[in-house]
């Protein structure tokens, strides 16, 4: 392994150990009481001239006023919430397209508006959204919307009872204040009193787990046709819903309008998976796709604009220099132009070079941050590899550590056997593993090529596709393969089979 604290790396980018606060080693620290000046650990790190004026505005968590290049998509999903505010049920919208290419900012952009804008002019809308990746049953779904609806009831019954309780003081001492409302006496005030006090007894939140979900299905719809009101769901990650539940909460939230009376109900699903519809029931299908909206890829043109934009925000005046929007907008448009990849890069960009507390931001800090990006997808990928997987890879590292390259299928599965062996782990067949491999090669961890062998028949030739070290050190941290003392004499045995 190079030691990256005594070498430049392959671009030269600086990284030497007393500028880089990873490199900090603390014993080395040495905290001197006779020195007049009292610099700290800090201190000197904080003494650099920041390079961020606002980081936060490259973070995913931060919702940009303007999105550039998405003028289309918008005008369009406006165009048919609209309706919403005409108090009719707006068309319910699919919106599909590959990660970062703006569909949750845009919609999130679009809601905002449109509630704003019934607040404006006193229509009563709700958008409520729903992360599917994280609330993934119909279970959940329907409890999570049934208590914001519940809370929401709750508000409404508290302001009208307050407003009720002033009007019956008033009219009790001056009776002609009933004039312009819709009362005729102090007791038709009253036991308007008395049922809001009773319909806010009865509003009870759902608990997260333990009920029948028909009677979760039955408080939502009660709760939603409680006032007379138009509400968009937003669905996020639809696709993952029904990966994990099926259609059923989809088919029950499309059939609501038909029995609801006061309110309406109008569906936006979210996806990046084009083909989930494919496991909808038709008609779910065809109701929920109403209307729908494609976002496309963005070229490295348009992703330039969008970091633009966001860099005027978050750097100081003059901390980039001018080849670093292009080049990051360059590696993420052959990514599949995603905008969140663009924007990661260039603030691992500028974080990189505010360790190496430098003047500013340059494609140096650029390339090393897309090798740190890359190497973090790797570790997060292999880390959550099952363990038969990790043994497969495993089995390819020890190989390649031990001076065998471009290994075949036979020679992965003989050290595999072994490693299991050594684990008590199942053994899988060889079959079984050359489809593990071929996983690997789809995740861009291993590189399999078949290769002719003439009369011996075809076999696969596998090299590592990542870095060896850091790979087998991610391996080594799973409690299982920890326990693996030594591959050197599985991989000696193999010379001697
Ligand atoms: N046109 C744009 N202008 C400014 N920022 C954008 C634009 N498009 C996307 N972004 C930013 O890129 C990041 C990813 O966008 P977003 O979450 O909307 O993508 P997505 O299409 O919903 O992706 P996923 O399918 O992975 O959820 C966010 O930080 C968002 O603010």
């Amino acid at each position: 392994m190079t030691d990256e604290n005594t070498q430049p790396t392959d671009d030269g980018v600086d990284v030497s150990p007393d500028r880089n606060f990873d490199n900090v080693d603390l014993d080395d620290v040495v905290f001197d009481d006779d020195e007049d000046d009292d610099q700290g650990l800090f201190d000197d790190l904080l003494s650099g001239e920041p390079i961020f004026e606002n980081k936060e505005v490259l973070r995913p968590s931060y919702t940009p006023h303007e999105l550039p290049h998405r003028k289309d998509q918008i005008n369009n999903m406006a165009t048919i919430l609209v309706a919403a505010l005409r108090g009719e049920t707006p068309s319910n919208i699919l919106i599909y397209g590959k990660t970062g290419t703006g569909k949750t900012a845009s919609a999130k952009f679009v809601s905002k508006e449109l509630e704003s804008t019934s607040q404006k002019y006193d229509v009563p809308c709700n958008v409520e959204y729903i992360n599917c990746e994280v609330t993934d049953t119909q279970y959940r779904v329907l409890a999570q919307l049934a208590n914001k609806f519940i809370e929401n009831n709750q508000e409404f019954v508290d302001d009208r009872l307050e407003e009720l309780t002033t009007l019956r003081e008033g009219a009790s001492s001056d009776p002609s204040r009933l004039a312009d409302t819709a009362f005729e006496s102090t007791e038709a005030i009253d036991a308007r009193i008395e049922e809001l006090e009773d319909d806010r007894e009865e509003m009870e939140s759902v608990p997260m787990t333990g009920w029948p979900t028909d009677r979760v299905y039955n408080t939502f719809f009660e709760a939603v046709d409680y006032e007379e009101r138009v509400v968009v769901i937003m669905l996020d990650e639809i696709d993952k819903l029904v990966e994990k539940s099926g259609d059923d909460t989809l088919y029950n939230l499309s059939r609501m309008n038909s029995e609801l009376e006061n309110s309406r109900v109008s569906i936006i699903g979210i996806s990046n998976d084009l083909k989930f519809t494919d496991f909808l029931d038709p008609r779910v299908k065809s109701s929920l796709g109403e209307e729908e909206i494609v976002f496309p890829p963005y070229d490295a043109n348009q992703l330039r604009d969008i970091l633009q934009h966001r860099a005027e925000v978050a750097f100081k005046a003059d901390a980039l220099s001018d080849d670093v929007i292009p080049l990051c907008a360059a590696f993420a448009a052959q990514e599949h132009g995603d905008a969140r990849r663009a924007l990661d890069l260039l603030r691992t960009a500028g974080e990189l070079a505010e360790r190496d507390q430098a003047e500013g931001v340059n494609e140096k800090h650029v390339r090393k941050a897309q090798e740190k990006i890359e190497l973090d997808r790797v570790v997060e990928v292999v880390r959550t590899l099952p363990t038969q997987s990790k043994l497969v890879l495993f089995s390819i590292i020890s190989l390649e550590k031990n001076g065998v390259h471009n290994v075949n299928t036979g020679e992965v599965y003989n050290i595999y056997k072994r490693l299991c062996e050594e684990i008590d782990a199942d053994v899988l067949t060889q079959r079984r593993v050359t489809d593990l491999i071929s996983e690997l090669d789809m995740l861009g961890i291993v590189n399999a090529v078949v290769v002719s062998k003439g009369r011996y028949g075809r076999t696969k030739e596998i090299s590592l596709s990542v870095p060896i070290d850091e790979t087998e050190a991610v391996l080594m941290s799973d409690s299982r393969l920890g326990d693996i003392e030594s591959v050197q004499p599985f991989v000696q045995a193999r010379f001697d089979n």
